[in-house]
């Protein structure tokens, strides 16, 4: 067992999906942040557990040939990006081999896995971002988390957003400290700007601000409004979303708009599609576009077919397939996505697809038990997949294939071995990179229902 405090010599042999590097020491599977696959390093132990341990990278004696320059002036402070300090084609393998491992070695299954879709841009491709802000010096700043802690690193400019977002930044910051406005602390629960949140849509150019804020303090924004809508062309809404809550959660559930329009526009999948601040929007739209074919590929519905869209967001996916249907029927829980799902098939002339407000399991089995036989079921829940008793919903439809989008590997793999247990063969994966440079990666899965 290796012992803390001691230096080891030890090759990385992998990579997890945090990406920290993995090596072997004295037979125990040891954790070393930051390093590539083929590093040969000198490893200090810092924590000893039962059955693995925590190293950190004294010195790289022999570098992988994966690793690259970070060309990030924050990244090994940040919690945001993982992967800087390898290739992005050794990211892609790393990523591939994620979702693969969750599959065959969480499930079970080993169904038939496409080609990994990587992305062609790797820097500036999100939409979205969200600035906590903290105090230094006297001064109001914003950045982002480091890794595992709520601890502001402060960022001018990530390699992520895209560039309008940093000088959009700057302008907020520098209004909250000419007039002194108060920065939320999650210690004390104290103060009122708790997070700058910013979006743009990728097609559109159109960008919304929203200032979340403890209480409202819309009075001592108006100047702020008229700054940013004089400065910023492509602004269209500022937004003040109100959280009164101590809690970690960023947003809360009021919206008051400050200027301009409630919500943003864009194009998703030839879509002209608007999305409230509240409403889940991939973050990578040019890769979610790629992700969405790639479900209606799966999902190939016919013209007499009906999709049931469960956890349907502002209803991007099942508008995309909607040529193809005869009807599509969303289910999310947000009901600005529900509203913003409405008014984004009414704006595209989408005139067979309906959607319903509530928890995907018990709407959509209500759905049921009023006679909603869907073909197809396409399932996109959050990080933590489907509950059980959405499983079974699922399953007792029958429908004849289900399409799962995910952006939890395991989680996928664990809701498709429940389904393969409940009638379902899961034929094919495919590992889609919404995230590069981070840990995160999607996936989609076709499972399809065997004949009894
Ligand atoms: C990963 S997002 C997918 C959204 C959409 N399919 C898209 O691609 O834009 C997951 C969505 O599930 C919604 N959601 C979370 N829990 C839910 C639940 N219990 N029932 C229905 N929707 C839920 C979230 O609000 C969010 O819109």
């Amino acid at each position: 067992m290796p012992e803390k405090n001691q230096v080891y010599t030890a090759e990385i042999t992998g990579l997890t999906s945090e990406g920290s590097g993995v090596c072997r020491i004295d037979g125990m599977a040891v954790f070393v942040p930051q390093t590539a696959v083929g590093d040969i390093c000198g490893v200090k132990i810092v924590k000893v557990l039962k059955s693995y341990a925590f190293g950190k990278a004294e010195e790289i004696l022999t570098p992988s040939p994966d690793r690259i320059e970070d060309n990030c002036p924050v990244y090994k402070k940040c919690g945001g990006c993982l992967l800087r300090h390898i290739s992005y084609e050794a990211e892609c393998r790393t990523k591939e081999g994620i979702v693969r491992d969750a599959f065959e070695r969480i499930g079970g299954l080993f169904p038939e896995f496409d080609e990994f879709i990587g992305a062609e841009s790797t820097e500036r491709y999100r939409n979205k971002a969200q600035y906590p802000l903290a105090v230094r010096d006297g001064r109001a700043v914003c950045g982002f988390y480091a890794p595992r802690s709520h601890r502001v690193i402060p960022v001018e400019d990530c390699a992520l957003q895209p560039e309008i977002f940093s000088d959009i930044l700057q302008t907020v910051l520098d209004y909250i400290n000419v007039k002194k406005l108060s920065v939320y602390s999650e210690e004390t629960n104290t103060g009122i700007i708790r997070h700058i949140y910013l979006r743009r849509g990728a097609h559109s150019g159109q960008i919304m601000v929203c200032i979340v804020v403890r209480k409202d303090i819309s009075r001592q924004l108006s100047a702020l409004c008229r700054l940013l809508s004089e400065k910023y062309s492509d602004i269209n809404s500022i937004i003040m979303n109100i959280n009164p809550d101590n809690t970690n959660v960023i947003l809360g559930d009021r919206c008051i708009t400050l200027w301009g329009s409630d919500t943003i526009s864009d194009t998703m999948c030839g879509n002209n599609v608007e999305i409230s601040p509240l409403s889940f929007y991939q973050v990578n739209t040019v890769q979610a576009e790629r992700l969405y074919a790639k479900a209606l590929e799966y999902a190939a519905p016919g013209s007499s077919e009906t999709i049931a869209d469960l956890y349907c967001g502002a209803g991007t996916i099942g508008l995309s397939m909607a040529k193809q249907a005869a009807k599509i029927v969303g289910v999310e829980i947000i009901p600005q996505a529900v509203e913003n799902a409405k008014e984004n098939a009414l704006r595209n002339g989408i005139t067979n697809a309906e959607f319903h407000c509530g928890d995907a399991g018990e709407v959509f089995g209500k759905l049921r038990r009023q006679g909603c036989k869907p073909d197809i079921i396409v399932v996109d829940p959050p990080r933590k997949g489907c509950s059980s008793e959405t499983v079974d919903i699922i399953s007792e439809a029958a429908p004849k294939k289900i399409v799962m989008i995910s952006c939890n590997p395991a989680t996928a793999a664990r809701d498709a071995k429940l389904l393969s247990e409940r009638g379902y063969s899961v034929d094919k994966v495919c590992g889609v990179d919404l995230f590069p440079r981070t840990g995160h990666v999607e996936c989609v899965v076709l499972l399809s229902r065997q004949k009894s």
